[in-house]
């Protein structure tokens, strides 16, 4: 067990490599790690850093914030370069993770970025995904009920997709206390780094800046499946979702708003999220009549969440900010490697946006 060599970290560091290290995942994997409590005293090493096609060239060329590591030669996505390692991140495309996943040790941690691992369902993989369903992990969103036990001491982890993570912690609280109708709306921003570094047209700077658009929508995006799947399970019964992504020009964060009919007071439904995220380190409900914007959550691991209700329209409004590569993405793979390694959950990871 990697849990062991948490605990015996004085003689044996925890050795990490990352798959897709020249990504955007990848990359803030990466930062986070160099500013991790287990990484600085020594405890925690980052060995391989591997990618695809650009493997061969320097960290440096993709992540010149990342100065420590800048020289560090990427290689080629191999087991023979993931062996070796206590815990495997994986910042790869879908699809690409069962292969490594069956030929690395069952005591190694492996921690997908990817959605390969998330879904339950294998028609809705099929549906979405168009390809095989790989199985089911033990997915990296800690807030939702029943998840952080299952994350402690996990050797396989599914990263929860960004979008998901902003609207299964803005809604679980409403639908857990059943203060909502099970059928809910989600309408979320994202920054273009969700859609990862290669490079695609429609996400140029010509063709982004200066303009917001809607995509996958009418329940099309993959996304949909991922976030029934949390709140129904939360529910106890089918929640049906309608989910409209919309891209603006920004880099990173996302802002989800999320509706569903109530008959709750604003007082009530404020009280149950003030309740169910008490103890919970990196999810903050903001005061009354305080709303969140991204620019607050940027590099941070933190999701701030505003909450009331439309009495008029009898609709619950829920407004959740995350940054999509840190709560989103890297930030929820490192507080899910904490929890699998037995080290302190919120390890290297701040609530501390940085802003403007
Ligand atoms: N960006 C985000 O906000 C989020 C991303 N994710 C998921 O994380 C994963 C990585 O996403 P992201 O970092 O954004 O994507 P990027 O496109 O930025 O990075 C992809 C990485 O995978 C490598 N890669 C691509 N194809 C192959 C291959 N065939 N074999 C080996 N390596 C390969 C690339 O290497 P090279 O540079 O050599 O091409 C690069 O390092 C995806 O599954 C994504 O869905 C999850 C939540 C949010
Ligand atoms: C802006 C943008 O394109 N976002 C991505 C989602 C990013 C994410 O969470 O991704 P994974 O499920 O791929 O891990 C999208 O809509 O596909």
């Amino acid at each position: 067990m990697v849990t062991s060599a948490a605990s015996d970290s004085a003689s044996t560091p925890i050795r990490v490599a990352i798959a897709g290290a020249s990504g955007y995942a990848g990359g803030e994997i990466l930062r986070l790690l160099l500013g991790h409590p287990a990484y600085l005293d020594g405890s925690l090493t980052i060995g391989a850093l591997t990618a695809g096609g650009n493997a061969g060239a320097t960290l440096g060329e993709f992540h010149p914030h990342l100065l420590p590591l800048a020289g560090r030669v990427l290689e080629p996505t191999t087991i023979d370069r993931l062996a070796g390692h206590d815990v495997v991140f994986l910042g790869l495309p879908h699809g690409n993770s069962a292969e490594i996943a069956t030929q690395l040790p069952e005591q190694t941690v492996i921690i997908d970025c990817g959605a390969d691992f998330r879904l339950q369902s294998a028609a809705e993989w099929e549906r979405y995904y168009k390809s095989e369903h790989a199985g089911t992990w033990p997915y990296g969103l800690p807030e939702l009920p029943g998840h952080r036990e299952k994350l402690a001491g996990a050797t396989r982890i599914a990263v929860p997709g960004c979008y998901p993570t902003a609207a299964s912690l803005a809604l679980a609280p409403a639908v857990a206390a059943g203060i909502v109708e099970p059928r809910v709306t989600v309408v979320a921003v994202s920054g273009t780094s969700g859609a990862g570094r290669a490079p695609k047209a429609d996400l140029l700077g010509s063709e982004v800046m200066g303009s917001a658009k809607a995509y996958g929508v009418g329940g099309v995006h993959r996304h949909t499946p991922e976030i029934t799947q949390n709140l129904s399970a939360i529910a106890g019964t089918e929640v049906t979702v309608s989910f409209t992504p919309v891209l603006a020009p920004m880099p990173r964060g996302i802002l989800a708003t999320c509706t569903a009919v109530t008959t709750a007071t604003t007082a009530e439904a404020r009280a149950i999220y003030e309740k169910a995220y008490a103890d919970e380190p990196f999810v903050h409900v903001l005061p009354e009549n305080v709303y969140p914007q991204t620019g607050a959550v940027i590099g941070s691991n933190a999701a701030q969440i505003g909450v009331t209700v439309d009495e008029a329209a009898g609709l619950l409004v829920v407004i959740a900010a995350i940054d999509n590569l840190t709560k989103g993405t890297a930030g929820g793979a490192v507080q899910s490697m904490n929890l699998a390694l037995g080290l302190p959950e919120t390890a290297g990871l701040s609530t501390v946006g940085v802003a403007p």
